[in-house]
């Protein structure tokens, strides 16, 4: 899909902050637009209080790359912007400049579907200082959201325990692109299908949905009804069964069961979108196996999450498919993900890499320097680490040690024959072109399935997981106190 073309029609340059733009004005005004740098984009905490993250939104990062130029009503809107003086803002020379930038970076990332952990670079792009930059809002706002999201629903669907999820979300979500962007990320994220019938279309979602309560308020009886929708969609039966009275509607639903049946159909279930719902679940479900359906399923709906779910589990609520949409689209308690895109090495005029810290007063926002390579290490099909590393400094070595950034008594050896070792950091785009296909999104799925399945379950625990260890590689994380103590001036 042309995400770009199909829905915005066009480059998306000026879907980045104004700071953006000013930086790439000064940098290309000081003689440094073109100096080679490298940025990565990570974030520092799981969403959700979650022990694994999901990455998504490659595909529409792809598409940006691949449609980022700046068209010539863009131009024309910078450069009617002026200074307070009346001057313009950006100079002539500088637009120009801009109307012939082409997108020259090789990019690096992980899969979408992939599970991610703190500070491991989910993007990583070497170019032009100038364009580096200026990826940089759009390149978070798509990863943060996406990935949040893909998040959020493998977690429902964990809760699930195998059952269907239908992600329901559109009405209630983030405006138009929030659903449509949360539609795909839920399906990476493990959902059955999606309500939203627009992102069905875009991205190749299966669509599914039962009926609402004003279906059956439109008719003078609940059983009148459940008639005319089994005479319209005889295959397609779920039936709302609580409008009125719950129990009531299950035995409406059963009578209009039986009838589909004598026509050679099979009435698919009933939905219940209220009260106790595992009190009413477990009586739909002991109602229409004693009326000869066993194969009907229970849907359930309401402001669900993963909790409310885990606790209706608990409670043995005899739910079979669950149609989740507020908390899940909207990621609800907790609406962003807070990924950072920062630099990490400039070329200096030498023509040597130099790599950059931001120093912080929290050890946590200490960024890692340098050209990051990122492998995980399985045993026996079991991810075991992560390990952040330079390659010139894992070279010709056959173990090391891998240190937590944030925590530095917390260590791990890593002898590496020992391991299966699966670099996470794919070539996306070189020097400009695009050099990986973008999946289709059922691989995307399935691919972050599988990759949910080498992890531990303690670490796919919904509440105070096991936290799993990434850690820098020894001499990064050498490398990186130095340069702290360098910039703080500990050394002199
Ligand atoms: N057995 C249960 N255990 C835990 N939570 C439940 C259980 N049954 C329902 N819930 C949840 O409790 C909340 C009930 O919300 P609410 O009070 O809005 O429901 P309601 O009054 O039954 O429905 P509505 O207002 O939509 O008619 C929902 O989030 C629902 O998913
Ligand atoms: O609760 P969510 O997880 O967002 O799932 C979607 C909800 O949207 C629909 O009803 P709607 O909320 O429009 O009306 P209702 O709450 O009055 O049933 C549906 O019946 C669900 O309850
Ligand atoms: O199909 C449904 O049942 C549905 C769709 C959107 C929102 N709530 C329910």
């Amino acid at each position: 899909m042309k995400i770009t073309k199909d829905l915005y029609q066009g480059s998306l340059a000026l879907l980045t902050d104004f700071y953006q733009l000013t930086m790439a004005y000064a940098y290309w005004k000081s003689g440094k637009a073109e100096q080679e740098a490298v940025f990565n984009l990570f974030f520092r905490k799981h969403p959700f209080q979650s022990g694994f993250t999901i990455a998504a939104g490659l595909e529409y990062v792809v598409d940006f790359c691949n449609n980022f130029y700046f068209k010539d009503d863009d131009l024309s809107y910078l450069a009617d912007m002026k200074n307070a003086d009346g001057s313009p803002v950006f100079e002539t020379a500088f637009l120009d400049y801009l109307k012939s930038l082409k997108f020259t970076c090789d990019v690096d990332a992980v899969e979408e579907g992939t599970v991610v952990f703190p500070h491991t670079p989910l993007i990583r792009v070497n170019g032009p200082l100038i364009q580096c930059q200026l990826l940089e809002t759009a390149l978070l706002n798509i990863i943060n959201f996406q990935t949040l999201i893909a998040t959020k629903a493998a977690r429902v669907v964990l809760a699930a325990k195998g059952d269907s999820v239908l992600e329901f979300g559109l009405r209630r979500a983030q405006g138009i692109d929030g659903a449509l962007a949360a539609s795909r990320a839920s399906y990476i994220g493990g959902c059955a299908a999606t309500s939203n019938v627009m992102a069905g279309k875009l991205f190749g979602i299966p669509v599914s949905g039962t009926h609402a309560h004003s279906w059956i308020m439109s008719f003078d009886s609940e059983i009148e009804a459940f008639k005319a929708y089994a005479d319209a969609f005889p295959e397609k039966c779920v039936f709302l069964v609580d409008t009125y009275d719950t129990v009531a509607g299950i035995k409406n639903a059963i009578e209009v069961g039986k009838i589909l049946r004598e026509n050679g159909k099979e009435m698919l279930g009933v939905r219940i979108d209220s009260g106790d719902l595992a009190y009413f679940s477990n009586i739909a479900r002991e109602m229409l196996d004693e009326a000869g359906f066993p194969e009907a399923k229970v849907v359930a709906s309401n402001d669900l999450d993963e909790h409310i779910i885990t606790s209706l589990k608990i409670q043995e609520a005899s739910v079979s498919v669950w149609g989740v949409g507020t908390k899940l689209v909207t990621a609800y308690d907790q609406p962003a993900l807070g990924a950072v895109y920062k630099l990490a090495a400039i070329k200096n005029e030498r023509g040597v890499w130099e790599p950059k810290v931001k120093v912080s007063q929290q050890s946590i926002k200490i960024n890692i320097p340098g050209e990051h390579q990122v492998s995980r290490f399985l045993k026996n099909g079991r991810a075991v680490a992560d390990m952040i590393f330079l390659q010139e400094h894992k070279e010709d070595k056959t173990s090391t040690t891998i240190i937590d950034p944030i925590d530095p008594t917390k260590r791990k050896r890593i002898n590496f024959e020992d391991f299966e070792e699966i670099s996470l950091l794919k070539p996306i785009f070189k020097k400009g072109e695009q050099i990986y296909d973008c999946p289709k999104i059922e691989s995307i799925k399935l691919n972050a399935q599988e990759n949910l399945q080498h992890f531990d379950k303690t670490h796919k625990r919904l509440t105070n997981p096991h936290v799993y260890p990434v850690g820098l590689e020894e001499n990064l994380y050498q490398l990186r106190t130095d340069l702290v103590f360098k910039m703080k001036n500990y050394d002199k």
